[in-house]
């Protein structure tokens, strides 16, 4: 089982979007995380096979999905950003038909319907137009009829967005199940949450792989530039190096003998931002910042770089 994306380029009219974008997927989970903008739902689009490449392509078990794309859809299942459905179909009625749209036979389609309606908490709706949704319960629903056909290979786009709490653990719960067997091919914001989850990470900036490895992989590149220190809560080099640095942490510390209770702030710094600092372990997150942080936002311009790390003594 595995997919690959060979030198794709994605053109909007006469804007780049996608340039020299190559990628392997096998069992597992691969997180697409960026910027806005950066180009991840247009990617997920072209590796769904609902938007053709202006350049390279796209393989499924070796086979390009260009050749037979009906039988690629039926192997994969996507759930876009959002979904145009019909706003007066219930939601039984709804998936009804994506099941019968999929391929799914007839006798099979209520049992299948039922099936995922309960995986993902939507039986008490199943009655309900699905324009009388919440955001939350339309994000169930677009899960759901995802993974109507048992797919091989799963899309998604932004899962988490509008999911409570319990929603999300779930989520991610079943996406690693699933993933046992299953290419799994997630795009988000939730870096955090994604990194957990996730078995590699692509990191896009501008259209272009930032960075495409294990989320520790991700988190060495900010070996190095993280440090922690303690200050008692009203301190004001504490304001001073929050508005300086790219802060990645911040908690309280249990009252110590004598001092009260103080505040740990994590940051980002290229040198030791304070004389209380101590170096300590990157996580995927610092890592992922210093990525694409490396990269000028303009040629001959380190804007987040200075951002991250001010000249001068910054206390
Ligand atoms: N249909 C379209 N026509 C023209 N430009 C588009 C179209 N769709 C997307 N774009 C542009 O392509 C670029 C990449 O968009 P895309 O939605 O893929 O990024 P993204 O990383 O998913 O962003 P976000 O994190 O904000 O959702 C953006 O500059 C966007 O404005």
């Amino acid at each position: 089982m595995y997919l690959e994306a060979i030198r794709l380029e994605k053109r909007y009219g006469w804007r780049p979007v996608l340039r020299n974008v190559s990628l392997g997927a096998g069992p597992g989970i691969l997180a697409v995380v960026g910027p806005n903008g950066a180009g991840k739902t247009t990617l997920l689009r072209v590796l769904a096979g609902v938007l053709p490449p202006s350049r390279g392509c796209v393989r499924w078990q070796g086979r390009e999905i260009a050749d037979d794309p009906a039988a690629y859809r039926w192997q994969m299942g996507y759930k876009p950003q959002d979904l145009s459905v019909y706003p007066g179909q219930t939601v039984a009625a709804a998936l009804r038909y994506l099941a019968r749209l999929k391929g799914i036979p007839d006798a099979l389609v209520d049992e299948r319907v039922t099936e995922v309606a309960e995986e993902w908490g939507l039986a008490s709706v199943a009655s309900r137009p699905l324009a009388t949704l919440s955001r939350g319960w339309r994000q169930r629903f677009f899960l759901a009829q995802a993974l109507l056909a048992d797919p091989d290979i799963l899309i998604l786009d932004e899962p988490a967005v509008a999911l409570d709490e319990c929603g999300r653990q779930q989520l991610f719960r079943r996406l690693r199940l699933l993933a046992r067997e299953r290419v799994v091919i997630v795009g988000g914001h939730g870096l955090r949450e994604l990194t957990e989850v996730a078995d590699r990470v692509l990191v896009l900036k501008r259209g272009t792989v930032r960075f495409l490895g294990t989320p520790s992989q991700l988190a060495a590149w900010a070996a190095g530039w993280v440090w922690e220190l303690c200050l008692p809560p009203g301190d004001p080099a504490l304001e001073r190096l929050r508005r300086r640095f790219v802060v990645t942490g911040r908690r309280d510390e249990p009252a110590r003998a004598g001092q009260g209770r103080l505040q740990v702030l994590r940051l980002l710094a290229r040198r030791r931002p304070h004389p209380a600092a101590a170096p300590v372990e990157p996580g995927p997150v610092e890592g992922y910042l210093r990525c694409i942080a490396d990269e000028p936002d303009r040629p001959g311009v380190p804007r987040r770089l200075q951002v991250i790390d001010p000249p001068g003594r910054p206390w």
